[in-house]
């Protein structure tokens, strides 16, 4: 059964949606890069924000009026000061309880241009494939990460409970 809301139809779920499985909820656009070379994965610890002190990928809001992949592409520029070939690797719906609702796009690299580098929000950390740190991770990032490095596309939607 597919996940309500990314029923396997990106075209419906972009539209609004329909039926029982959508209900009207603001939904707010992010972004999510991670480049992986060989057998190495580059993840940001974040210092500020939305999932401070935790590994991620770089990214954040897209701005109005931009493309996803527009936004990718800065927010990688802006957290890990490089710039790189962006493929779509999939699609997450992140629900929480009485906040708007997070659509991410997700991407992945494999080459790079720039020089890694800190910023304010992310410092950045190569990880071996065999040993990412999931336990400071977001609880779900272990169920698709792995789908991204074995570049199998996927899609899918993680309903999270309000801690406290
Ligand atoms: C809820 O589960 C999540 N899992 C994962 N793996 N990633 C998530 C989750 N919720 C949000 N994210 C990602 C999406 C973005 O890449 C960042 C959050 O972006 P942020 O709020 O920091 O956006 P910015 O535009 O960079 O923020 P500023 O306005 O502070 O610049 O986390």
């Amino acid at each position: 059964m597919p996940p309500p809301g990314l029923a396997g139809n990106l075209k419906e779920f972009e539209a609004g949606g329909s039926g029982d499985w959508f209900p009207s909820a603001e939904i707010r656009y992010y972004t999510n890069v991670f480049v992986v070379q060989d057998d190495k994965i580059l993840l940001g610890y974040k210092k500020r924000g939305l999932g401070i002190h935790k590994y991620n990928g770089f990214g954040g809001k897209v701005e109005p009026n931009e493309s996803t992949l527009d936004a990718a592409l800065r927010e990688l520029k802006e957290e890990a000061g490089i710039t790189a070939p962006l493929t779509h690797a999939g699609t997450l719906l992140f629900v929480v309880p009485g906040e708007k609702w997070a659509h991410i796009d997700i991407f992945r690299a494999e080459e790079y241009t720039g020089v890694v580098t800190e910023s304010d929000e992310m410092r950045p950390k190569w990880f071996d494939t065999t040993d990412i740190p999931f336990d400071q991770m977001w609880d779900e990032d272990r169920y698709w990460l792995p789908l991204l490095l074995s570049k199998q596309s996927f899609s899918g939607r993680a309903d999270f409970e309000r801690e406290g």
